[in-house]
């Protein structure tokens, strides 16, 4: 049976850190739910002309492509719109795990911050959340993204709240610590389902 491991969390908790140590020390493949999201709205895609023509000509920079700020203000301040922005690119998203899942090998990874929320966990053998503090998560993310408050506690609103995650993982690494301390859990999670 193929092991996949769908690797979740909040924004900013650490997802991509466990998947970068999976990749280069396990030489584990990643597939990455944020990265097909942009390839759903490539210049003179079907979904981003959707989305130029709800929100006008605007919501595009000079090239053409998404402005990724203006549309991230939309969607993290109000639902409805984010819903809608939803419907149209997670059928996309889903459609390229599923084809990563057939051709890949045996041991792969699924990094999906909205896994439950999007309803994914379908796609995966067993789930692990990288959890942390709401205080730790709120300051890497203003760091990280060069937010304001009000700007990250969006973001963070907008997604189930991380004790919920955790409360549905098969693992739960915990990246209170430091990235030593993480990557140590890695390594035991990777044994333990086994
Ligand atoms: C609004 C957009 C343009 C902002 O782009 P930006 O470059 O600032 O962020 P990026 O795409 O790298 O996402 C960063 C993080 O934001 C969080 N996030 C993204 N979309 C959502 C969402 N719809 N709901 C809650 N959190 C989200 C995730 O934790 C993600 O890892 C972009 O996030 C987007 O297109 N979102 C809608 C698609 C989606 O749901 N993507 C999530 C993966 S399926
Ligand atoms: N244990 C840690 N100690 C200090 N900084 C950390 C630690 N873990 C992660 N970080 C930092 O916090 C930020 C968020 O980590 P990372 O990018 O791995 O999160 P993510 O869950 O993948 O985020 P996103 O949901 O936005 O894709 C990064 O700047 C990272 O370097």
């Amino acid at each position: 049976m193929k092991r996949i491991i769908g690797l979740t969390g909040g924004i900013a908790t650490g997802k991509s850190t466990v998947a970068n140590y999976l990749a280069t020390a396990y030489n584990l493949p990643i597939f990455d739910a944020d990265i097909y999201a942009r390839d759903a709205v490539a210049v003179d895609s079907p979904i981003l002309q959707a989305i130029a023509q709800r929100y006008g000509e605007q919501i595009l920079l000079a090239d053409k492509s998404l402005n990724r700020i203006k549309l991230g203000e939309i969607i993290f301040n109000n639902q409805a719109e984010r819903s809608w922005v939803e419907n149209l690119i997670h059928p996309y998203v889903r459609d390229r795990f599923l084809r990563a899942i057939t051709e890949g090998l045996k041991t792969l990874v699924l990094v999906v911050p909205l896994l439950f929320e999007a309803e994914m966990t379908d796609l995966v053998t067993e789930i692990w959340v990288v959890s942390c503090l709401e205080q730790q998560q709120l300051a890497r993310l203003m760091q990280r993204n060069n937010l304001t408050l009000e700007q990250a506690q969006a973001r963070i609103k907008s997604q189930m709240p991380i004790t919920e995650k955790a409360a549905r993982a098969d693992i739960v690494l915990d990246n209170n610590s430091t990235e030593d301390a993480l990557l140590k859990q890695v390594d035991l999670a990777l044994l333990r389902l086994e």
